[in-house]
């Protein structure tokens, strides 16, 4: 389902260029759970970065089913993105002025659906992250586990057929990762949401289907599917 082939990137040049991704090929098939590990630096932002179409690569191609990412225009990967995908990170990303709902109905508000029914919507991502009581609720008035399910909450309103996480639980204490995770598996599981996750957290790296580990650019280790 996602097709990654030569995925090349290099940040600078000269003595300053830094080469962050070094012929990176590989596949995910839809409804897997993915984790990508390594040391800091060794790329995997990057390449979560250049399969969502969020950073532009230097050579090589990504295909997400017989969409190829790396000839869309700006205009259609973003609403490529706003229709099929969703993403978590490590520090939520949540707008300060908006309440819980409002945050989880963005990307519907984005792409133009009446806020009656973006509500709806909302408060159902909400439910299916155990929050639909705090909806009314501003970031600054929600821990850190409850923002980040908020964030989980605007990453699946939309329904996406698949999630980026770069570092979902890293700014969370043990259990509440662990809550985090369960989430996560709970959407895989229910509605086969393909999940492709960036950790440096070997616990939560082993939660998902395979993992995949990185340095210095280059794949040195794919642990195949779980099952
Ligand atoms: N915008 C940028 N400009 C210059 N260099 C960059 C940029 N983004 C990343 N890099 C460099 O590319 C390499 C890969 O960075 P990347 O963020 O992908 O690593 P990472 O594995 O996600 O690291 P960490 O675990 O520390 O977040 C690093 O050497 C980094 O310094």
């Amino acid at each position: 389902m996602i097709r990654i082939q030569g995925l090349t990137k290099t940040f600078g040049t000269g003595e300053a260029a830094t080469r962050a991704l070094k012929q990176v090929s590989f596949d995910i098939q839809q409804g897997e759970t993915v984790s990508i590990t390594g040391p800091s630096g060794c790329g995997k932002t990057t390449l979560l970065h250049l399969m969502a179409g969020i950073e532009q690569m230097d050579a090589g191609e990504v295909w997400i089913g017989d969409t190829p990412i790396h000839l869309l225009k700006e205009r259609e990967l973003s609403r490529f993105r706003l229709e099929k995908m969703g993403f978590v990170f490590q520090s939520y990303h949540l707008v300060p002025v908006l309440s819980a709902w409002e945050n989880a109905a963005l990307p519907l508000i984005a792409q133009g659906v009446k806020r009656k029914a973006a509500r709806e919507r909302a408060m159902d991502a909400l439910m299916r992250v155990g929050l639909a009581d705090r909806a009314n609720r501003y970031p600054s008035e929600l821990s850190g586990g409850q923002n980040q399910r908020v964030a989980i909450a605007r990453a699946i309103v939309g329904e996406p057929l698949i999630l980026w996480a770069d570092e979902p639980t890293g700014a969370l204490d043990t259990d509440t990762a662990e809550q985090v995770v369960g989430l996560l598996d709970m959407l895989n599981n229910h509605y086969r949401t393909t999940i492709v996750m960036v950790t440096h957290d070997p616990q939560i790296a082993a939660r998902t289907h395979r993992t995949i580990r990185m340095q210095n650019g280059r794949i040195v280790h794919d642990g195949g599917d779980r099952s």
